[in-house]
């Protein structure tokens, strides 16, 4: 099969015809999406998304040694699982050649990570092919590591075999209201219990660097049973702009584990989480993409038994392209809640 070498870095907005840069055909876009879709950047360039200056900007201590701080810790207390898979993709992408792109990794999360401490990165290059590179990370802490993440990187290749799932229907992100919205909504009720408040008021302060529309707002107290299911679209706080697809599929991962592994809990509303925590995380990169651009989020639960839960994510880009695809499996150690509705 030929090779052929294209510029990655090739603005996704400059696609034409319907068809993604691989040439799959794509929905086209409905016209509420032609009239909110603007040419200009919804973020000022110099509001840079905090995940680029930040939490994947690592510091390079060696050759394929790295080191990664924390921007937001989870309320349990452990690093989140998309931070750490973002951080160890960046650390893998640093010794691979310009032309290569990361189209899948798998990861085992082997040990909570420690807020308190930086995470070290070890890059182990695994093998240089002429169409495929594989890196292996070791995240390390106290010596020992939290995470062991396999990446594969591929130069783009044209194929005939072009085929993707269709797009769910929802409502554009412009019709949504974020989470923290939703919030604000919940505490003007009039009546809500103290506590309920309190539990609203510290989601509020989380400084999580990515926004999130839900389509079916959350119930935040009251708990009916759902499918296991749920779709919300999600783009990075801050500018990153277009033209670094390896940052973008980082960013990407960082995404892809956040609120997927709670798609377990949906259709048990009278059990609540007293320990999960994700095992395992492989990702697919499908297409180019902007991670500062709404991405609609599409996260199912095929399967849960045995205190673990599977949970799989597909993220799509707002014109219909799949441009990723994820799969979990975690930890889901539940309790039963007794106490009634605080609503
Ligand atoms: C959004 C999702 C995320 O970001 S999660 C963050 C990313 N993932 C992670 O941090 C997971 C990292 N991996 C790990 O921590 C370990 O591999 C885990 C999954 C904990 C291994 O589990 P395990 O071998 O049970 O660990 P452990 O013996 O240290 O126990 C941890 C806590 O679980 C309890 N536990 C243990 N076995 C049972 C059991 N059979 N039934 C009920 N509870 C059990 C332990 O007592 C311990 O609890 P505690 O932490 O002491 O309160």
């Amino acid at each position: 099969m030929a090779e052929k070498e294209e510029d990655p870095n090739h603005s996704v907005s400059g696609l034409t015809n319907n068809c993604n840069t691989a040439g799959v055909p794509v929905s086209p876009k409905s016209p509420e999406d032609e009239t909110s879709e603007s040419p200009v950047p919804q973020y000022a360039q110099d509001l840079k998304s905090v995940l680029v200056t930040s939490v994947l900007n690592l510091e390079k201590l060696d050759v394929d040694l790295y080191r990664g701080t924390h921007h937001w810790v989870p309320r349990t207390q452990r690093l989140f699982g998309g931070q750490i898979v973002g951080q160890a993709l960046v650390a893998a992408a640093k010794s691979v050649g310009d032309n290569f792109y990361a189209h899948s990794l798998h990861c085992y999360f082997v040990r909570a990570g420690d807020p308190k401490v930086p995470v070290l990165y070890q890059v182990e290059r695994t093998r240089d092919g002429r169409s495929f590179t594989v890196r292996s990370v070791k995240a390390i802490q106290h010596g020992q590591p939290i995470l062991i993440c396999q990446a594969s990187f591929h130069m783009q290749q044209e194929s005939p075999l072009q085929h993707q799932f269709t797009m769910p229907t929802v409502p554009p992100p412009e019709d949504l209201l974020t989470v923290e919205e939703l919030i604000h909504l919940y505490l003007s009720k009039p009546n809500l219990a103290e506590n309920a408040k309190q539990g609203l008021n510290k989601l509020l302060a989380n400084e999580v660097p990515i926004e999130i529309k839900p389509v079916n707002p959350p119930q935040f107290y009251r708990r009916d049973a759902t499918e296991p299911k749920k779709l919300f679209w999600v783009r990075a706080r801050g500018y990153i702009g277009e033209g670094n697809m390896k940052l973008h599929c980082c960013v990407a991962a960082y995404v892809s584990d956040f609120a997927l592994l709670g798609t377990v809990l949906l259709p048990y509303p009278n059990y609540r989480a007293k320990f999960s925590a994700s095992l395992d995380h492989a990702m697919w990169f499908h297409s180019t993409f902007r991670t500062d651009e709404w991405m609609l989020y599409e996260c199912v639960s095929p399967w849960a038994g045995g205190s673990r839960g599977l949970a799989q994510g597909r993220l799509w880009r707002r014109d219909g392209v799949l441009a990723a695809s994820c799969s979990q499996e975690g930890v889901v150690r539940v309790k039963l809640v007794t106490e009634p509705s605080k609503l």
